[in-house]
């Protein structure tokens, strides 16, 4: 059975709006500066812990609260996670061609899962994955290869294309020796030639011939 696995921050959904405005939500909430939308999209990718230890370092705050500042921040962007947040350009139509095709879809994300889920939902995406595995779902985090080989397993997939934005996307992918293609819009930080994946894309219209493609050789 042949499946294609999503990361989702930065490659379904541009979510970086509603994850800045939760950060400097927290930070209002803790009298400190704000932080601009660059700043706070170069620490995503690695989950909600590490973002929040990431900010707490730049803003030099006091280490000892990071429990309850972790779950501030998750706390509030459990109430808006898909406010601002937007779909990327022909991603749904390309899930529609994909999923009319027969493949399978999951999602492998380092965001925790009930945001995830949330969020799947209120873009009206869910009903397209059949698995999703979130940054807390499994005892590890991507670029550990265990979620995205958990994903498959769940999935009972033998064929599989695995699809993201970022370095750890990538590397996870190796790990996992599973085929990437890389979406070059998202919130990658390094040049797409210094990022290895088997293919690339920038516009979703694009997506279902390099998976038909990589299927069919
Ligand atoms: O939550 C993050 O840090 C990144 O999430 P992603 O794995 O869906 O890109
Ligand atoms: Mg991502």
């Amino acid at each position: 059975m042949k499946a294609v696995i999503f990361d989702l921050d930065g490659t379904l959904v541009h979510s970086l709006p509603d994850i800045h405005a939760a950060v400097n939500q927290m930070l209002t909430n803790e009298r400190q500066a704000q932080l601009g939308m660059a700043t706070v999209q170069s620490f995503v990718g690695n989950g909600l812990p590490k973002l929040v230890e990431r900010v707490m370092a730049r803003q030099a705050m006091d280490m000892a609260q990071f429990d309850r500042i972790a779950a501030d921040v998750l706390g509030i962007y459990q109430t808006a996670t898909a406010d601002l947040s937007q779909p990327y350009l022909g991603m749904e139509e390309a899930l529609k061609v994909l999923q009319a095709a027969g493949y399978k879809m999951g999602v492998c994300s380092n965001k925790p899962h009930g945001p995830a889920i949330h969020l799947l939902m209120q873009m009206g995406l869910d009903g397209y994955f059949d698995v999703v595995i979130g940054g807390d779902s499994t005892k590890a985090r991507k670029p550990d290869p265990f979620p995205l080989q958990e994903t498959v397993r769940a999935l009972g997939a033998d064929q599989v294309m695995y699809v993201g934005d970022s370095e750890i996307d990538a590397d996870t992918a190796v790990a996992a020796s599973v085929t990437f293609a890389l979406f070059t819009e998202g919130y990658r930080k390094r040049a797409v030639v210094d990022i290895p994946h088997q293919y690339a894309f920038a516009n979703f219209a694009q997506l279902p011939d390099i998976v038909s493609g990589y299927f069919q050789s």
